[in-house]
């Protein structure tokens, strides 16, 4: 399948996909953040939300506007932090309506929200991508030119099989997996700063050789995160000590 292209209006240096094997593991967050910390080193960074059944970007930046139009594409809105944000939630008419849409459709949605967006200039487009490895996944990778991708896990066994799923399909699609991240890895108690393992031992270094990432970091359970995502504030989590860097997405 022919790879898409953006507009007259756009122009992307690289799109990287932010990828789970499963719903609910965080994988919006990290979208969010590696968005923030792009954004804070300086690039012109934007956000395909293209989970369109379960669309939570705008919500976790406190977008509350609809996306216009330039006449021609629509137009994304902007965080407050100057992060272009693109979802199925900035058209409907109430975000809280469920999305009944059959896999075509979505794929259709997902494949506009990439060539008649106007997203301008921008460095990274992060893809916040459809939790699974399912028809919708597939129909983005064949479509979206995705230069490389970010896997997110969780260290439950059951989650490692569904990795394994999701590096399967990357090495299919030939799409370089960047970086791994292993999400809810660990708690520090704030009180007594006593790291815990909640979830058992961490698996993120195993996994990352096992599948040949090179990069890969783990980040911890911290009830700021949901506070900050709930309150519409993903911008203000302090990245300071999530080391970010370590995936290298340049
Ligand atoms: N490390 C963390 N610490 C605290 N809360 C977290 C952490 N990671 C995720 N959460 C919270 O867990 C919930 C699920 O996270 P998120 O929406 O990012 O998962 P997801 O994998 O994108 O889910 P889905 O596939 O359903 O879209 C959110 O409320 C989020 O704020």
């Amino acid at each position: 399948m022919e790879k898409l292209k953006t507009n007259d209006q756009s122009s992307i240096r690289k799109v990287i996909a932010v990828l789970s094997g499963k719903g609910g593991v965080g994988k919006s967050l990290v979208s969010c953040l590696l968005a923030s910390s792009l954004k804070k080193q300086g690039y012109r960074v934007g956000i395909l939300d293209a989970d369109i059944t379960g669309p939570s970007i705008p919500k976790a930046f406190g977008i509350t506007d609809h996306a216009t139009s330039d006449g021609v594409n629509m137009v994304p809105q902007k965080s407050k932090g100057g992060i272009q944000v693109m979802s199925v939630n900035l058209i409907l008419d109430n975000p809280a309506s469920p999305v009944l849409w059959r896999a075509p459709i979505i794929s259709k949605a997902i494949r506009q929200f990439y060539e008649n967006v106007s997203w301008g200039d921008l460095d990274f487009l992060l893809v916040d991508m459809p939790p699974g490895t399912g028809d919708v996944a597939l129909t983005v990778f064949q479509s979206l030119p995705v230069d490389g991708l970010v896997l997110v896990t969780t260290p439950q066994d059951l989650v490692e099989l569904i990795v394994e799923k999701s590096a399967n399909m990357a090495d299919l699609m030939n799409i370089p997996i960047l970086g791994l991240v292993e999400n809810m890895s660990y708690f520090t108690c704030p009180h007594c700063g006593e790291k815990t393992e909640i979830y058992g031992p961490s698996k993120v270094q195993d996994m990352a050789r096992r599948y040949g990432i090179d990069k890969y970091l783990q980040l911890p359970i911290n009830p700021d995160f949901a506070k900050k995502v709930d309150q519409g504030m993903v911008e203000y989590i302090d990245l300071s000590d999530l080391d970010l860097f370590a995936l290298s997405l340049d």
